[in-house]
């Protein structure tokens, strides 16, 4: 009874509760189910004080993770399951491909498809991502190594990204002579400005992590391999919030942004959503 009351007094002793928290922020989470939804995407589902945190891990070392037809599928399902399921309430995307996060399309495929197919397949892409954006639960990019055009572009329709100081981030497109089709060129300018996107779509220049997080293209850059700890870090800390609060934070937060601030409050308010003027 007494070791009990000495025990239950020093839990509130700030100095233990501080080291408490950071036993906590860096216990190593564990892996409940992995569920394979296509070769190269595994869907991850954390245990115990994790529950809640969701982890898509992409796996595809032949081509450093390049999305291809199949990928995209596996990518599509994914989120469709992680949307159904209102038992999740974080998404991490991270790779398993050691220096890469997302090379982009798959380029390899791009030239056995006629004109047509590359129509159809970038369209699937914008929409695949404009469906991870549109996700009701918070999600977050993990990234080490490179995220190249629609790598990059997959990780600018999340909402947080974080990022190794070894991070190649870059739409490198129009050396291709293409342009960033999946939505880089709506989602680089909202997040760095108009000027400094059209400097890095215009010229293709590729940044690091330190260059990245000063131009607000990333939160957070951690000492390369330090990503993922830290991207579970903060998925810790919204998996402990309330979880209808979250989701309705996020959907205010997207919503206003493309209303006046007048018309964001009111939609929020009367819990409709903003009525859009013009096109
Ligand atoms: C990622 C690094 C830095 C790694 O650089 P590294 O570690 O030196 O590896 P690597 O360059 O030796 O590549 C390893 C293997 O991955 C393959 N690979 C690599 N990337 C791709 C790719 N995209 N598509 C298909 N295969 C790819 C590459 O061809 C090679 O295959 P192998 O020769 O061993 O058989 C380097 O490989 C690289 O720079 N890759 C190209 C990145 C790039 O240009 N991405 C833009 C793609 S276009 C795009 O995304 C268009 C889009 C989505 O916006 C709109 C649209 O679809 O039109």
């Amino acid at each position: 009874m007494v070791a009990f009351a000495a025990a239950s007094k020093s839990l509130k002793n700030p100095n233990v509760q501080s080291a408490i928290s950071h036993l906590f922020r860096f216990q190593s989470a564990r892996t409940l189910l992995v569920q394979s939804v296509s070769e190269s995407v595994k869907l991850q589902k954390l245990g115990d004080f994790d529950s809640g945190i969701w982890e898509v891990n992409l796996e595809r070392p032949s081509s450093k993770n390049a999305i291809g037809r199949d990928m995209l599928r596996g990518l599509q399902h994914t989120l469709e399951s992680v949307n159904r399921d209102q038992t999740a309430k974080v998404l991490m995307i991270s790779s398993s491909v050691p220096k890469v996060f997302c090379a982009g399309a798959d380029l390899k495929e791009r030239k056995t498809m006629s004109p047509s197919e590359v129509l159809d397949f970038v369209n699937s892409l914008r929409s695949a991502f404009s469906y991870l954006e549109a996700l009701c639960i918070p999600t977050i990019a993990v990234i080490e190594g490179a995220a190249l055009g629609g790598g990059l572009e997959m990780a600018l329709s999340c909402d947080l990204r974080i990022c190794g100081e070894n991070a190649l981030l870059g739409l490198p497109e129009t050396g291709l002579a293409i342009i960033p089709g999946a939505g880089g060129t709506q989602r680089l300018p909202r997040l760095v400005g108009k000027s400094t996107a059209k400097e890095l779509i215009f010229t293709g220049r590729k940044v690091d992590g330190k260059d990245a997080l000063s131009m607000g293209l990333v939160n957070h850059c951690v000492p390369a391999g330090e990503a993922h700890l830290k991207a579970l870090e903060i998925a810790r800390f919204i998996n402990q919030k309330g979880p209808v609060a979250i989701r309705m934070a996020k959907r205010a937060i997207d919503g206003g942004m493309e209303v006046d601030i007048d018309s964001g409050l009111a939609a929020f308010a009367e819990k409709r959503k903003p009525n859009y003027k013009g096109r």
